[in-house]
C-alpha cells in the first residue's frame, strides 16, 4: 500500500508599500506557526531562487519599461513557484512569502499605470488556480512609511519614487482588499509592534 498523500500546505503572503513594516513581522508569524507544529518555508519576491534573486537585482536597480518590469516580476514568480512554492505546498509545508502577485497589481498596475487586464493575463498564465490562502496587507499612510524607510536604509529604485506613486500603490492594494472576499486582511501597521502582533494573531486564528 502506498503512503497517504500529504494535504496541501497553506500559502500566506505579506504585502504593503515600502516601509509599511511587513518584513519586521514575518519572523513573528513564523514563530506562531512553528509553535502550532507547522513546517514553515519563508521566502520573498522578487527573488526566492538563485535566478529570481538575479531578476530582483535588475528590477530594483535598473530603469526599464513598465511592461518589462511586469514580465520580469512574473518570470521570477514562475521560477519561484516551480522551484520553491509548489514543491513546499505539495509536501504540506506552510509557505510565507514577502510579496507575491498583489505587489504586481499594486506597483506595476496602480503605481505605474499598466492596464490591469495585462496583469490578469500574466496571473492566469503563471499561476492558474493558485491564490494565497491569506494575504496580510500592512497599511500605513505614506508619511509613516517614508519616515520608517528614511531612518533605516539607502533607497532602491522603487523606494526613491515620489509620494504620488506610493499613494496609487496603496490605493490599489486597498481596492484589491475590498474585492478579495476576505483573502486580504488589512493590518493597521501604524500601531505599536505589540498591537500589530495582536492583529496578526487574530487574522491567523482560523488557520490554527
Ligand atoms: N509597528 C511598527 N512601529 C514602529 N516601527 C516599525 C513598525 N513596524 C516596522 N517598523 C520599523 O519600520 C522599518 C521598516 O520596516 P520593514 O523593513 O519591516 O518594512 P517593509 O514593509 O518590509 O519595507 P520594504 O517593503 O521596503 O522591505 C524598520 O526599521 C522597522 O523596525
Ligand atoms: C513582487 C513585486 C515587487 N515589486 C517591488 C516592490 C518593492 O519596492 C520591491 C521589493 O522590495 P522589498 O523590500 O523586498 O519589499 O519590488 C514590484 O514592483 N512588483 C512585484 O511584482
Amino acid at each position: 500500500m502506498s503512503a497517504p498523500m500529504p494535504t496541501r500546505g497553506r500559502f500566506i503572503t505579506f504585502e504593503g508599500i515600502d516601509g509599511a513594516g511587513k518584513s519586521t513581522h514575518i519572523g513573528f508569524v513564523t514563530g506562531l506557526l512553528q509553535d502550532a507544529g507547522k513546517n514553515v518555508v519563508s521566502t520573498r519576491e522578487p527573488g526566492g531562487t538563485p535566478l529570481g534573486e538575479k531578476l530582483r537585482t535588475l528590477l530594483l536597480h535598473e530603469k526599464m519599461d513598465v511592461g518589462t518590469e511586469a514580465l520580469l516580476a512574473f518570470a521570477s514568480r514562475r521560477e519561484h513557484l516551480a522551484q520553491v512554492i509548489g514543491p513546499a505546498l505539495g509536501r504540506g509545508d506552510w509557505v510565507l512569502s514577502d510579496r507575491f502577485t498583489d505587489a504586481s497589481f499594486a506597483y506595476q498596475g496602480g503605481g505605474r499605470g499598466l492596464p490591469l487586464p495585462k496583469l490578469e493575463a500574466l496571473e492566469q498564465w503563471v499561476h492558474p488556480g493558485l491564490q494565497p490562502d491569506l494575504t496580510l496587507l500592512f497599511d500605513v499612510p505614506l508619511e509613516v512609511a517614508r519616515e520608517r524607510l528614511d531612518a533605516t536604509r539607502t533607497l532602491d529604485k522603487f523606494e526613491s519614487e515620489e509620494a504620488a506613486f506610493f499613494e496609487r500603490c496603496r490605493n490599489e492594494y486597498l481596492r484589491r482588499a475590498q474585492e478579495s472576499g476576505g483573502r486580504i486582511v488589512v493590518v493597521d501597521s501604524t500601531r505599536s509592534i505589540e498591537e500589530v502582533r495582536a492583529q496578526l494573531k487574530a487574522a491567523l486564528e482560523k488557520f490554527l
